[in-house]
């Protein structure tokens, strides 16, 4: 699902359709800050980035001016900054209790040293902390070391941006002897993991924001720190072995594209479903007890060669002047690739990336043609330009010769892949209006190259099962009617529409807001031989979908979703309650806000921050005048899927019931 690897969006490849590149534009959890990376840094067409621009918006939900002056917490917008800053909270929380308990016993344990061996607090050390606490948690006898000061951290927990959270290990010379000590401070570090000590070069402190009128306590700070070196490696996560081990990408550590490269896949998957457990605890406002517990990370049966959309970039043609870096006017041809991580040759840089292992073998082809091709033509170009690589693939039966034929082309530019049954030819195309055409188990898939579908194929399959295994209740306790109508809500050219339409009764509906996407969809469903009964589009904004439906039974109606990052909006959610379907799937590219919307559903109404539960009512009384209760959910399953293995990103699937047929 993701649009970009080191943070660039799909654009141009020829230099007469060449997007300009004004400023890559890493996300940044406050400006001047190291970019925090997630596998999504660019919004899709529809999407959000949430890239909060000032300085309140990043350390506190914007609030919205309601009549009379009164103002509300705005939702959640599930960006990484927010993220991000919910982590440090938590974090910071965990630190105040485990010092406070600490605190009540004599000489309490501060540290375990480089050996493990205890270190203690002296009573005045104690007394210190006593002080910072009266501070609000900030130590007010901390200094703060200058940014561009290296330091040392342990590493004590990870973000679900994938950066390390870190303590600064300080040394007190006391009367007794050099103690070790950890401050309060949290220091967000890429490339590290929990246990890990980190040699890091500080790059900000965030300043303590001022609270608003009527908010209750400080927000708390972080700093940002580059990492340099692992000093220590974490005797649980790191290979004893070393990195290299598991590190195959010679840019890992540069590139803003992977975070989890030195992980073991198995490591990958458990931080995974942290993730999801965490988005639920931080954004979906419901108790413990209203969530399950999340099942286990389903693996991508690909762990690297698995994008089959890579979109690197370069800066400018011959005498594009640099704005951010050395100033210098390129000469030459310049980088091409994907962001830096801030700290490795200068924030918002180019790095030039000659080959990436997550790409597939036909992206990766297409990238050394492409890179050759802008090198040579590099002074035709008037501005710099993104470059979309996009698998595509000609199945053609086992044996046939038509799979020679295509292959016969180029054969140097050409991937196959032989099953028993038929020959896929894989190639890279590199205009976006092209129609890349791509295999779901036997459903075939086309779509303009440059539009949204989903980024890791080998993932689809057994997404799709899950997702078709999922859309009936596993028990019939009968309550419910029979399940006979699918509606797939965000359906772009039809993946769920398509794959699912044989699996009830009624067959599909999908809706988009794309009209492009539509008419791929209409194409995907005759080239599936699904006729219209069976299998049905509409172009328009979801919320209207519910008018175009009304002669689906809700009782006999599942929902399946999958908004875009920012997930679905105030409208939509009060009409889905509305409407109140018997069951509803939600696929979702950001757990975070899908936890927000599920809170939602789960709660029975849309408090949106647009007055104090006021769409709640008007739900309630819709649903209630049609002579039945207002609806509500119940989480029946949540379960992190991993398509894109070596970064932190993760994609979630929630399955709710109706309340009353639980
Ligand atoms: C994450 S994609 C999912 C596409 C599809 N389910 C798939 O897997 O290929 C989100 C889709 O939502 C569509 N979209 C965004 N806002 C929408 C809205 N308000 N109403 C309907 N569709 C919308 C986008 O055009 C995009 O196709």
């Amino acid at each position: 699902m993701a649009e970009s690897v080191g943070g660039q969006a799909v654009a141009a490849a020829q230099p007469e359709l060449a997007t300009p590149v004004k400023e890559p534009s890493a996300k940044r959890p406050y400006p001047g800050s190291s970019p925090v990376q997630t596998d999504r840094q660019l919004p899709q067409k529809n999407g959000s980035n949430g890239n909060g621009g000032n300085r309140k918006q990043q350390h506190r939900p914007p609030k919205k001016k309601l009549k009379g002056g009164k103002r509300l917490k705005a939702v959640t917008d599930g960006s990484a900054e927010e993220v991000l800053l919910a982590d440090v909270q938590a974090l910071q929380r965990v630190l105040k209790t485990k010092q406070d308990r600490e605190a009540a016993e004599a000489e309490p344990v501060l540290f375990h040293g480089q050996n493990g061996e205890e270190v203690r607090a002296t009573t005045a050390e104690v007394a210190d902390e006593a002080k910072i606490e009266e501070a609000g948690g900030h130590d007010p006898e901390e200094d703060l070391p200058e940014p561009g000061t290296e330091i040392d951290l342990d590493v004590v927990d990870l973000s679900s941006t994938g950066e390390g959270l870190a303590v600064q290990r300080k040394i007190h010379t006391l009367n007794d002897g050099p103690k070790l000590r950890r401050r309060r401070r949290i220091y967000v570090v890429s490339f590290s993991v929990p246990g890990d000590i980190v040699r890091a070069k500080v790059y900000r402190h965030l300043p303590q924001p001022k609270p608003s009128p009527g908010e209750d306590g400080v927000p708390p700070t972080y700093s940002v720190a580059d990492f340099i070196e692992v000093i220590r490696p974490s005797p649980e996560l790191r290979d004893p072995l070393g990195d290299s081990n598991r590190v195959r990408c010679q840019y890992f550590g540069r590139c803003s594209g992977c975070q989890y490269q030195m992980l073991d896949y198995a490591e990958q998957l458990r931080i995974k479903r942290r993730v999801v457990e965490r988005a639920y605890r931080h954004f979906s406002q419901l108790p413990p007890e209203s969530v399950p517990a999340v099942r286990d990370t389903m693996p991508s049966p690909l762990q690297y060669g698995y994008r089959t959309k890579l979109t690197p970039h370069f800066d400018g043609p011959p005498g594009f002047r640099r704005k951010n870096k050395a100033r210098h006017t390129l000469t030459e041809v310049p980088e091409i690739g994907f962001m830096a991580k801030a700290g490795t040759g200068g924030a918002r840089a180019t790095l030039d990336i000659e080959s990436c292992p997550i790409g597939t073998p036909a992206v990766g082809l297409g990238m050394t043609r492409e890179r050759a091709r802008v090198a040579r033509d590099f002074a035709n170009y008037s501005k710099g330009a993104t470059i979309l690589l996009r698998e595509s693939t000609k199945r053609c039966p086992a044996g046939a010769e038509s799979a020679g034929d295509a292959a016969a082309g180029d054969a140097a530019d050409v991937v196959r892949v032989e099953t028993e049954a038929y020959t896929d030819v894989k190639t890279c195309i590199t205009d976006n209006n092209a129609t890349s055409t791509e295999y779901v188990d036997d459903y075939v898939f086309t779509n303009p190259a440059g539009s949204f579908f989903q980024n890791n194929n080998s993932i689809l399959p057994p997404l799709t099962a899950y997702v078709r295994e999922n859309v009936l209740p596993q028990t019939t306790n009968g309550k419910g009617k029979e399940l006979r109508y699918l509606i797939d809500a965000y359906s772009g050219s039809g993946l769920f529409t398509i794959t699912l339409a044989s699996t009830l009764p009624g067959g599909s509906i999908g809706i988009d807001i794309a009209d492009q996407s539509i008419a791929y969809a209409r194409t995907n469903a005759q080239l599936n031989n699904l006729p219209p009964e069976r299998c049905r589009f509409l172009a328009a904004d979801a919320a209207q979908l519910f008018q175009s439906v009304i002669e689906y039974d809700p009782d006999e109606t599942v929902v399946v979703l999958d908004p875009p990052r920012k997930g679905c909006d105030a409208p939509f959610l009060r009409q889905l309650l509305a409407y109140a379907p018997a069951r509803i799937v939600y696929v979702s590219c950001n757990v975070h806000t899908q936890a927000r919307d599920v809170g939602m559903l789960v709660r029975g109404h849309v408090d949106w921050g647009t007055g104090d539960n006021g769409a709640a009512s008007t739900d309630a009384v819709a649903r209630t005048e049609n002579g039945k209760p207002p609806a509500r959910y119940e989480i029946e399953s949540l379960r992190g899927f991993d398509f894109f293995p070596q970064t932190a990103h993760v994609e979630g699937i929630a399955v709710l019931n109706r309340v009353d047929l639980v």
